[in-house]
């Protein structure tokens, strides 16, 4: 199967050596110094169990590559627009497109059903260029549990012991989900096509939304705040809200607050939200907390400290020069 990851950074490197692994034929695109990296010495990921090398084919000119039969979209939100010419370069009849990202994503409404059935999202999606290139049909959803750092060009460390993916579609089917999945699953990656992909997207955003507004508020990973006392209060009342709000949508979650709290304070990763405002990088800003508090106000469900805690990291967003603005790439 000819898979290509357009997206080369911390998660498209991970996956692309997943895939490798898995036997399929993988390209990436990628630029700059990572395309030069991974040219001369392939992908390497680092996991706590192994450590390995994928010499995949890689370009910055997706046309090179050619149609696929499935293709992974890994970079950051405000960068879709920018990707979409090249990623048409990528499709086939039918292709699979899986959009491995956090947040709510461009497709989110699309096969809702109801009287949201359909809804654009103007702020993920500027100028309808994925529903126009991609559209809601090749899409499927894809929710990774796992903390990846690009510790340099072309090479990805993985902090967390057993990582996990979750691929589904807008519609709720899992056939193109679960070939996709085979080739990804491994002994300490597990992978699974399931019929609610939306309810995993709330899941993790409440993991999301926890360590994203603390974490941008800080600057510093969950291992070094969600001990205090009075941060740890707080968090289990973002998580709260955003399970009234997933709940109120339709994809009540299971999430364990206490559970993410004591995983959290052993997490050494910070939020890649985190990073990407430490850098003045446009942030995924509105997949992560603007369209979620668009759907608590839709829903009429209270959101009060999420709202504050918005608040203050679009504030910190805009002085840093990271909030997304439809034309960054
Ligand atoms: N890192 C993590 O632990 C996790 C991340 N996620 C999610 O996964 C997604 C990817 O995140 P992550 O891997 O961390 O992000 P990175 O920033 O590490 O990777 C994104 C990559 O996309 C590349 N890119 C952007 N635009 C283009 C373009 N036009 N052409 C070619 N390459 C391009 C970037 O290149 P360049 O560097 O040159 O801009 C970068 O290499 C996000 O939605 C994130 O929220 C989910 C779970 C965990
Ligand atoms: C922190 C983590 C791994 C989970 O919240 C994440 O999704 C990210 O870095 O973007």
């Amino acid at each position: 199967m000819k898979v290509c990851i357009y997206g080369a950074g911390a998660v498209g490197c991970y996956l692309a050596g997943r895939l490798h692994r898995g036997g399929a034929q993988v390209s990436v695109v990628a630029r700059g110094a990572n395309l030069a990296a991974i040219r001369e010495r392939g992908i390497t990921v680092e996991t706590p169990a192994r450590r390995w090398q994928s010499p995949v084919a890689a370009s910055d000119d997706p046309a090179a590559l050619g149609p696929q039969d499935a293709v992974i979209v890994a970079v950051k939100a405000p960068a879709l627009p920018a990707i979409a010419p090249g990623l048409a370069q990528l499709l086939g009849d039918g292709t699979p497109v899986a959009f491995v990202m956090n947040g709510i994503p461009w497709w989110y409404f699309a096969h809702h059903g109801g009287p949201m059935d359909g809804r654009r999202l103007p702020r993920i999606d500027p100028g309808d260029a994925m529903w126009t290139t991609v559209g809601p049909d090749r899409a499927l959803g894809g929710v990774i549990l796992a903390s990846c750092d690009l510790v340099a060009p072309g090479e990805v460390h993985v902090e967390t012991p057993k990582s996990t993916l979750y691929l589904g579609e807008p519609a709720g089917g899992t056939a193109r989900a679960e070939a996709l999945a085979a080739l990804l699953r491994d002994d300490d990656f597990t992978v699974a096509a399931v019929a609610d992909i939306r309810q995993a997207i709330w899941a993790k955003l409440q993991m999301n939304l926890c360590s994203g507004l603390f974490g941008c508020l800080s600057n510093r990973a969950p291992s070094a705040t969600f001990h205090i006392p009075a941060v740890a209060e707080a968090v289990r009342r973002v998580a709260a809200e955003a399970g009234a709000i997933a709940a109120a949508m339709g994809h009540p979650t299971q999430f364990d607050a206490e559970a993410n709290i004591a995983r959290a304070t052993k997490q050494v990763h910070r939020s890649s939200i985190v990073q990407d405002l430490d850098a003045g990088r446009p942030m995924e800003f509105h997949p992560t907390f603007g369209t979620p508090q668009e759907c608590a106000r839709m829903m009429g469900v209270p959101t009060p400290t999420m709202d504050l805690l918005i608040a203050l990291v679009e504030a910190r967003a805009r002085a840093a020069g990271a909030y997304p603005t439809e034309t960054q790439a």
